[in-house]
């Protein structure tokens, strides 16, 4: 095992005479890796990032890429290899037409929230929804647990009834409470991405789970523009218990940008049967020849898989056009004004 298989690497190919790395922080146009030699800094070899094909996607932070090794200076990184889980937002250098990935290949998401004022369910859908497209695994990470906040047994009853089978653990930084329970997602090799707004808990729970004992590679300093060393933060740790942990600031700033394209993945079985409903834009209510609730009445598919797919797919239709959402709401609402007029 060399290092780069700590850092979560995988891949047996030889690709000589590359050598493969992982992207462990992202800065204007240096990328901070790491790859068997230790820790080293990349950069994009233009021709291949910028040039005509432009196909290569912009690394980022848990990438594994192929970089042309330079002992003496920065390397120059030539491929991004496949993910195997991305989050992806507009990228605002292109007028937000294009994606821009903020983080890659990690095995589980914690989506942290705090029991507290600041628990939003609505929240909560939206991050699990954007795991489940993103490729990984959810798990429910509810922070400050010790303030034992008036109704966090009701905050954490609600997340699990919206995680929806995803494990939900109800945890305290400043005490350690029941941070044992995270434990079997923290695995040598496995990378655990971080979610959740400002002040929800992020760093003090790295910070509780890493102990005294954050393994660093090397030191992290890098020179700006006007010549000032900065100490950047790194934005893929390695924990003394081997797993990865990614945050970073891009990941804050996720939306709801393209989250439909989560929902098939995640509810592939009631896609699969509303493909079989007779009428296209089937509503699986009363509509005859409705094959999703036929398998509900045969025992087949849960009642509350369709409760819960009509949720994300109302959430979806609130991000792809916000207005047009608000406008069918209250058509809605006004047929069902008059009906109970009637
Ligand atoms: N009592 C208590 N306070 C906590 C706990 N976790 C975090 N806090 C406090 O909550 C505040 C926010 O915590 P942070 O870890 O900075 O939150 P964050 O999600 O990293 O926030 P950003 O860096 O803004 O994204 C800090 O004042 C912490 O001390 C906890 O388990 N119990
Ligand atoms: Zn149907």
């Amino acid at each position: 095992m060399n290092l780069l298989n700590d850092y979560g690497y995988r891949e047996t190919q030889d690709f000589a005479p590359y050598t493969a790395a992982r992207v462990t922080a992202e800065h204007r146009e240096r990328y901070e890796l790491v790859g068997e030699q230790g820790a080293f800094y990349g950069r994009l070899k233009s021709a291949i990032y910028f040039g005509e094909q432009g196909a290569e996607p912009f690394p980022t932070v848990g990438d594994f890429v192929l970089v042309e090794f330079n002992p003496t200076g920065d390397s120059r990184i030539v491929q991004t290899l496949p993910r195997r889980s991305v989050f992806e937002r507009p990228d605002p250098s292109y007028g937000r037409a294009r994606p821009q990935a903020v983080a890659a290949n990690f095995d589980f998401v914690f989506i942290v929230q705090s029991l507290n004022r600041d628990f939003n369910v609505k929240k909560l859908a939206r991050y699990l929804t954007l795991t489940w497209q993103s490729g990984a695994q959810p798990v429910v990470v509810l922070t400050k647990l010790d303030l034992r906040e008036p109704g966090y047994a009701d905050f954490i009853a609600a997340a699990e009834r919206e995680a929806f089978g995803a494990p939900v653990r109800a945890v305290s930084s400043k005490t350690g409470e029941n941070l044992e329970s995270l434990r079997e997602f923290l695995q040598q090799g496995k990378t655990v991405a971080l979610l959740g707004s400002s002040g929800a808990g992020k760093s003090s729970l790295v910070n509780a789970l890493a102990g005294e004992s954050v393994m660093e590679t090397g030191a992290v300093r890098e020179s700006d523009a006007r010549g000032r060393h900065t100490t950047t933060h790194r934005a893929l740790l390695r924990l003394s218990c081997g797993a990865l942990v990614i945050d970073t600031p891009g990941m804050r700033e996720l939306g709801m940008w393209d989250v439909t394209q989560g929902l098939g993945s995640a509810f592939q079985d009631v896609a699969d049967l509303a493909a079989q409903c007779r009428f296209s834009d089937c509503k699986h209510g009363r509509e005859p020849g409705c094959a999703v609730r036929a398998a509900i009445e045969r025992g087949e598919l849960p009642a509350e898989r369709l409760v819960q797919y009509r949720k994300l797919r109302n959430e979806a239709r609130f991000s792809d056009d916000p207005a047009r959402y608000r406008r069918e709401r209250s058509e809605v609402a006004k047929k069902r004004a008059r009906q109970s007029r009637k």
